[in-house]
């Protein structure tokens, strides 16, 4: 069985306090974008993960794709042993979630694969417990996002009639560090209610408070979201801890720039 996990992009986000736990309670809108990974799963005789596309950085047995098969082998001791390809094509530590969807994918397919009859409320339970923003990629529709990031409120926002350019320069930002920058505080504005204004009025009135300490650390990034806006866009931002930076435009209307040769960029009709 084959799937092509997707990844997020975060349109505002605030960071309103430091929890007992360590975490921070947020908010944030959650938005899918369709740049996937592909993982595919066989039954086979023994556990086995490898990988090809991006290098993804750390030991294969801390992937997530294999931590989502052995949260669930703990409930279900009869689920059989996989062999786990997964093809990385998804920017990695660039504030995209990828790591995220393969984990929520991962869930999903070997619910479907080996009937677990898991409802979606049980894989959103099963995905907090494998990272904060794991379980928006199981209803994987935008969201207003609170809590760590796990308590998901469907949103009617549809940008299909925009073009979007993301553009990753290829800086990783960890996201531990990240949140380590921030005092958390209470926002000005309402994000729930500042998503439901014009695409052209976002420019005012949403913001992702990690962009302050992340562009003082890496300041290219201020001046890659002034070319967003010098192109046409309506609207750039930061996507959660970066460093992928993301312009909405009007459809087909993204004016050319010749960005550095090392820099993926991807656009999103
Ligand atoms: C910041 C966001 C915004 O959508 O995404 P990314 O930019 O990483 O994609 C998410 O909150 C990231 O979620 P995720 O990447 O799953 O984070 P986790 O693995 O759960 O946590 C990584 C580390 O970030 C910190 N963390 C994460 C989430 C949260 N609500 N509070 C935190 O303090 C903790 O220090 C934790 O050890
Ligand atoms: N399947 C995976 N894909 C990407 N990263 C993974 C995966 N499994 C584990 N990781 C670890 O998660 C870290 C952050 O991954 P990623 O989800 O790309 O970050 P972000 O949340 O910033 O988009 C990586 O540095 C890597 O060590």
């Amino acid at each position: 069985m084959i799937v092509f996990p997707n990844c997020k992009i975060n349109l505002g986000l605030h960071i309103l306090h430091r929890r007992a736990d360590g975490f921070h309670d947020l908010e944030t809108i959650f938005y899918p974008v369709q740049i996937k990974d592909a993982l595919e799963v066989l039954a086979h005789g023994e556990l086995h993960f490898n990988s090809s596309g991006i290098t993804v950085p750390g030991n294969a047995a801390d992937n997530l794709c294999l931590k989502a098969w052995h949260l669930l082998k703990k409930d279900f001791p009869d689920l059989p042993a996989v062999n786990i390809h997964l093809h990385k094509h998804i920017p990695i530590g660039a504030g995209l979630g990828g790591g995220s969807a393969d984990a929520a994918f991962m869930l999903q397919l070997l619910n479907d694969k080996f009937r677990l009859e898991l409802s979606a409320t049980q894989l959103i339970n099963y995905a907090a417990q494998l990272g904060s923003d794991c379980a928006f990629f199981i209803p994987n529709q935008p969201c207003f996002a609170t809590g760590r990031g796990e308590v998901l409120q469907p949103l009617d926002l549809d940008l299909s009639g925009y073009s979007m350019l993301l553009v990753h320069p290829g800086i990783h930002v960890n996201t531990g560090w990240a949140f380590g920058q921030i005092t958390p505080q209470q926002p000005e504005l309402s994000l729930q209610e500042s998503i439901l204004q014009p695409v052209t009025s976002w420019k005012d009135l949403i913001t992702n408070d990690f962009e302050a300490p992340v562009f003082s650390a890496h300041p290219i990034l201020r001046e890659i979201k002034e070319q967003l806006y010098e192109a046409g866009a309506l609207y750039a931002t930061m996507s959660g801890s970066g460093s992928a930076m993301v312009g909405i435009f009007g459809k087909n209307k993204i004016a050319g720039i010749l960005w550095d040769a090392s820099y993926r960029v991807f656009e999103i009709i």
